[in-house]
């Protein structure tokens, strides 16, 4: 069974349609990657994937329950996660408070918190264990703020990995990143457990075929192509399109 099952999914803005019928599958353990000219749709596509904007029609799954109609927040508990192009982060918070916040927001004692955060000792516990694991303990204390624009995206993606997602999609993961930071979380992505699938928006070529198991080219809000990496890089057609109109600046850059 597919993971994530998108269904003749569409999106009109006023007059203008921005999503045509899409349909997209994410398998268990995939990294689905969505490429396409600016404008295409992929953000507007996360959007009604998520439910942070409503689409006209169409339906979503995950692990085959409908969610379509979920309100985002809900979809988080159904195992769906996601980092959005400009950062979610409380500036003024350090990593730690930032972490214990997304922590803490998928815990059935939420809305019921009667003592201090740090009291909530399997909280805490799990907060340990990510900042660790990201290298992030020494630095935990570190306000938000003070951080470079690379350490904050990275932090963006521990804190969609502490609602323990099966699918976790990433929205230009590398955008405005220097290159060593970019290598740093092509790594980092790579090095994601499996148990966790993936289904990224991205521009950078390197970075697309370094993490792809597939690849899906979207084109003036329709679905052009799937395929394997091989595919899409052999196909003369993807290339017209990519390399013919709105991704040439990204490319080149
Ligand atoms: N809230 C909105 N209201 C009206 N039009 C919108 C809105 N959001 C996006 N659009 C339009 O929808 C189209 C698709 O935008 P979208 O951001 O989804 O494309 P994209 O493929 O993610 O582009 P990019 O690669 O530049 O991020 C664009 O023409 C955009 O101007």
């Amino acid at each position: 069974m597919s993971l994530l099952q998108v269904e003749r999914l569409s999106k009109s803005y006023k007059a203008l349609q921005v999503l045509k019928q899409v349909h997209l599958e994410v398998k268990p353990e995939e990294r689905h990657v969505i490429i396409g000219p600016n404008g295409a749709g992929k953000t507007t596509l996360f959007h009604c994937i998520t439910g942070v904007v409503p689409m006209n029609e169409g339906i979503v799954r995950i692990h085959g329950q409908d969610v379509s109609r979920m309100p985002s927040h809900t979809r988080v508990s159904a195992g769906m996660a996601r980092t959005f192009q400009k950062n979610n982060l409380f500036g003024k918070l350090t990593i730690e408070e930032n972490l214990h916040l997304a922590i803490t927001a998928c815990k059935p004692y939420r809305n019921r918190l009667f003592k201090p955060l740090n009291q909530y000792r399997d909280m805490m516990e799990e907060a340990e264990e990510l900042l660790t694991q990201w290298n992030l303990w020494e630095r935990r204390k570190r306000v938000v703020n003070e951080l470079s624009y690379g350490e904050q995206r990275l932090l963006e993606i521990m804190l969609a990995i502490a609602s323990k997602p099966r699918i976790l999609l990433l929205d230009e993961p590398t955008s405005g990143m220097s290159p060593a930071e970019t290598i740093q979380t092509t790594k980092l992505i790579q090095g994601l457990p499996r148990s966790i699938s993936l289904l990224v928006i991205e521009h950078d070529m390197e970075v697309v075929f370094s993490i792809a198991d597939r690849i899906t080219v979207l084109h003036h809000g329709e679905v052009f192509l799937t395929g394997s990496p091989d595919e899409i890089s052999g196909d003369e057609r993807v290339k017209a399109i990519y390399f013919g109109g709105g991704a040439r600046e990204h490319a080149q850059a």
